[in-house]
């Protein structure tokens, strides 16, 4: 199994290379070999490959300035996916993709399952939704929606808060915006174990199409915060609950981003891990290997 995969240096394109190896040969292309800006080099990159499957890890993710630089979060979210959807089109490659809960302006009062209507908030989740529709075009499209995703790899909110809660006296944290945690190996895992299937299936098969994928249970930022915390015996915030209104942002997120699994524990099998058993995972290993403060 051969996987050319966009992205090399972020937080799941580092966690795809670390759970590679005796399952996977994988070719991760960074920024220096292809800019998802330029889609020539994507579609040349793709026509060029010797793989049986393509995932792309690569994206414009941050949020806030997504706001302010709206042309580069559309080429790299919406238009560089969609000359990837081409190229694996005119090569019968699946292609698999990473989305997010950003495109739901979290009205709900439930987890949100595939078939929900999109409404992002955000440049960042208005982009990543036309990325989405641009993938699902080709048959062999997958697109992942993840939220919130953690690991000892590269920056997360779990890191965020470890630092910030020995560097502060006090750490106001919203609790009133809910999500699911998702921790990028389980979905390292989950995509070299899904990815033979992906590649011997026909077109129409269930395991093509829209999945959410995350860890079990949904939270709120404060108790996602509390959780990383507890683990660090140097932590020394006061942990206190704010509303969103009162951290003000650029960028809107949906206040409720909790996604429904039932559709990739139906198709795949797969048993989501609880959260708090990955956080506390996730923590311990950041702490151990050491945080920037
Ligand atoms: N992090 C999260 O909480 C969530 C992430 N997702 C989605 O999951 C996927 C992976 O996210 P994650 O690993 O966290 O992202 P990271 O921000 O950790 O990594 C983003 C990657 O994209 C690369 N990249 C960005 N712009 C370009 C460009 N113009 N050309 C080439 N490469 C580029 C970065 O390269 P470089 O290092 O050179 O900048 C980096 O390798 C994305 O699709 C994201 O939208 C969805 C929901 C939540
Ligand atoms: C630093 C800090 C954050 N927060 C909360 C509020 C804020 O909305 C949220 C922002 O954290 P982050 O910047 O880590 O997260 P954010 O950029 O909103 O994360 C999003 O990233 C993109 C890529 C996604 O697709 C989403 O699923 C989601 O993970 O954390 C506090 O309440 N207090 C704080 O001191």
């Amino acid at each position: 199994m051969r996987i050319l995969q966009f992205g090399a240096t972020g937080q799941v394109s580092r966690a795809m290379i670390a759970a590679a190896p005796g399952r996977a040969v994988l070719v991760p292309l960074s920024r220096n070999d292809v800019d998802l800006a330029d889609e020539a080099a994507i579609e040349a990159a793709i026509a060029g490959a010797d793989c049986d499957l393509v995932i792309n890890c690569a994206a414009f993710t941050l949020v806030d300035k997504a706001e302010a630089e709206p042309e580069a979060a559309r080429a790299a979210n919406a238009l560089a996916p969609a000359a990837m959807a081409r190229a694996c089109a005119a090569r019968g490659l699946p292609l698999i993709h990473l989305s997010t809960d950003c495109v739901f302006d979290g009205a709900l009062d439930r987890a949100y399952r595939e078939d929900d209507a999109t409404n992002p908030l955000s440049v960042y989740g208005a982009t990543k939704r036309d990325g989405e529709t641009a993938v699902l075009a080709w048959e062999k499209g997958v697109v992942l929606r993840v939220s919130w995703v953690f690991s000892r790899f590269g920056r997360n909110f779990i890191r965020t808060m470890l630092e910030l809660g020995r560097a502060r006296d006090e750490l106001r944290v919203v609790a009133d915006q809910y999500g699911c945690p998702t921790d990028a190996v389980a979905l390292a895992d989950f995509i070299l174990g899904a990815a033979p299937r992906w590649t011997a299936a026909a077109a129409g098969d269930p395991a093509f199409g829209l999945f959410h994928f995350t860890n079990a249970g949904a939270t709120s930022r404060h108790d996602l915060a509390a959780a990383a915390l507890a683990r660090d015996p140097r932590t020394r915030a006061r942990l206190s609950p704010i509303a969103k209104r009162d951290f003000p942002e650029p960028a809107a997120r949906p206040l409720n981003g909790a996604l429904d699994n039932s559709r990739v524990s139906a198709v795949f099998g797969w048993q989501a891990e609880p959260w708090t058993s990955a956080v506390a995972r996730a923590a311990d290993q950041i702490i151990a290997e050491g945080l920037d403060t």
